[in-house]
């Protein structure tokens, strides 16, 4: 078997006024001692340096020398530095190039994954940011240096389930509208492709969840489940993949907690966010399948409030870093 090199992670400095610069920070207090969850952060070494000890790399293959003394900080941001708790537009530029240089070091093979730290989108709009979340972002980036067609998925992991969202950052009105037969099949084998590649499944149970209540009671109280949820189960199963015709929304997760199926496809980006969050507020981690990269981020948002107030909680960036070293492994593992 070919030895595979390992690279280190690449994260993000995501919004500097959030908590991203305290939870990175954190985090590799906590991994400093674990070479495998070695990173470096692409962003401005101002954020960082006045805390803890920094050191400035010039390529990614300085970071693992460094790793268990210093932060390895790519320094990119050229920016004003925000008070924590106080967003800046003019920060924004600088968010953007740091999102770029990670994907664009990981499809180099620069880095073995891309880890974000959390943006407020609306922030990004007024420097021309175009897309409703990083996993859109991401997906565009990695299409146009492919030229390949990209279905980004989003996968939520947390208190003991896996689920992916067939719909993400749009209204919910417009995301009934948008389930459709073919676009779930080809959700359906991106999830079961990801769980054999990334997560060393061999045999995925997968269960779709319905979209109307009681998975619409046999079409009387909705057609999704029977015209368009239920044909795209048959035609997965057909393929060969193990996943079940649309279940209740109401009752499917607590069936995967006992083991019953490996991973749900969730309808709506609520339906499937719930139950991770509500189970694991803390742990959850937010991963993009469907790229020719591992990309994973925490799951939470910039928490201006706590940055402001400096108890931030380094757990869900953790995680992430664990999950996509995990990603990364059985990736080349098992490729
Ligand atoms: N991956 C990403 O970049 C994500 C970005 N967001 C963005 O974050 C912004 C704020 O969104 P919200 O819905 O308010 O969610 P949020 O997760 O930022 O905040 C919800 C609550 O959790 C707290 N919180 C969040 N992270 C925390 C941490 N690490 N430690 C301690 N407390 C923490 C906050 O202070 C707040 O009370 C929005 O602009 C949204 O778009 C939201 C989710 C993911
Ligand atoms: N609920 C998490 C979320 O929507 C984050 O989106 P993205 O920035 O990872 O695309």
């Amino acid at each position: 078997m070919s030895e595979t090199v390992t690279k280190p992670l690449a994260l993000t400095m995501g919004d500097p006024a959030g908590v991203g610069p305290q939870i990175t920070m954190a985090a590799w207090q906590q991994l400093r001692d674990s070479p495998q969850h070695g990173f470096f952060v692409i962003g401005a070494p101002e954020l960082y340096a006045p805390h803890m000890a920094v050191e400035i790399i010039n390529h990614p293959d300085e970071a693992p020398e460094i790793f268990q003394k210093a932060l390895p900080v790519l320094p990119l941001a050229n920016m004003p530095l925000p008070k924590p708790g106080q967003p800046d537009s003019d920060t924004a530029p600088a968010i953007i190039k740091t999102i770029e240089t990670a994907v664009s070091l990981c499809l180099e093979g620069q880095a073995d994954a891309v880890v974000t730290n959390p943006i407020n989108k609306a922030l990004l709009y007024g420097a021309g940011f175009k897309h409703p979340g990083h996993t859109e972002f991401i997906a565009a980036l990695c299409e146009s240096a492919s030229k390949r067609p990209t279905q980004p998925v989003m996968l939520l992991t947390g208190g003991g389930l896996r689920v992916a969202l067939a719909t993400i950052h749009i209204p919910l009105r417009e995301a009934c509208n948008a389930l459709t037969t073919s676009a779930l099949i080809a959700l359906g084998q991106i999830v079961s492709t990801s769980m054999r590649q990334d997560f060393g499944l061999l045999a995925p149970k997968i269960a779709f969840t319905g979209l109307n209540p009681h998975a619409g009671e046999n079409g009387t109280i909705g057609r999704e489940e029977v015209e368009i949820i239920n044909p795209a189960a048959e035609q997965l199963r057909a393929a060969g993949i193990d996943i079940s015709d649309a279940r209740s929304a109401d009752t499917v997760f607590a069936e995967a907690l006992t083991g019953r199926f490996d991973a749900i496809i969730a309808m709506t980006h609520d339906q499937g966010l719930i139950p991770v969050k509500t189970l694991d507020i803390w742990g959850g981690v937010n991963s993009t399948l469907g790229l020719p990269i591992v990309r994973t981020s925490p799951d939470h948002g910039t928490g201006y409030d706590a940055a402001a107030e400096g108890n931030a909680r380094p757990d869900s960036l953790i995680a992430a870093i664990k999950q996509s070293r995990l990603m990364t492994d059985n990736r080349k593992r098992l490729a």
